[in-house]
């Protein structure tokens, strides 16, 4: 029988398990530039861990995904983190799970507000970016180096992730 999950609203809050919701927002903010700007400090924080490790920032121009969305694999980076933020300031779908014992979890999915970003924490379990509806484009900052930095894990069945109501 087919697992069915909905994606719910991503909040600081719900996410806080897995990883960090990046945003204009949060508790440690403070004005610059002679108060001509309001900066939200340190959301997240990069990992880069491994030989030659060094921080990356990307660009990514992502191809929107079919829903309800067949979710068999999950990945993680065992060398670092990964954040994606939104330059098309439009909902996308991140799916994270807990580790068990080297083995992901049951899938949570999350559905982003307009310009949220999320970072995955070193060595988590998430989906690959997944856009919705349009092709959307995103900065990644994320780790680079050498050694294997992509850990996949194919589910014997794939997940069903379905959009809550109000986004289908
Ligand atoms: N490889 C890459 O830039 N992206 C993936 O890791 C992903 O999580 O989408
Ligand atoms: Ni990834």
């Amino acid at each position: 029988m087919t697992r069915i999950i909905t994606a719910q609203p991503l909040t600081r809050e719900n996410f806080a398990e897995f990883g960090q919701v990046i945003e204009i927002g949060g508790d440690d903010h403070f004005p610059i530039n002679g108060g001509k700007a309001e900066r939200f400090h340190a959301l997240a924080a990069a990992d880069a861990a491994g030989p030659d490790a060094r921080v990356l920032i990307s660009t990514v121009r992502g191809t929107p995904y079919e829903f309800p969305l067949k979710l068999a694999m999950v990945e993680r980076h065992p060398l670092g983190s990964q954040a994606f933020i939104p330059l098309d300031r439009r909902p996308f779908l991140v799916v994270v799970c807990h580790d068990e014992d080297g083995r992901p979890g049951m899938p949570h999915a999350f559905l982003t507000a307009p310009g949220q970003g999320i970072n995955y924490p070193r060595n988590s379990w998430h989906g690959v970016l997944t856009p919705i509806g349009e092709a959307q484009d995103f900065a990644i900052v994320d780790r680079g180096g050498d050694g294997n930095n992509l850990e996949e894990f194919f589910f014997e069945e794939p997940y069903e992730i379905r959009l809550p109501e109000a986004a289908r």
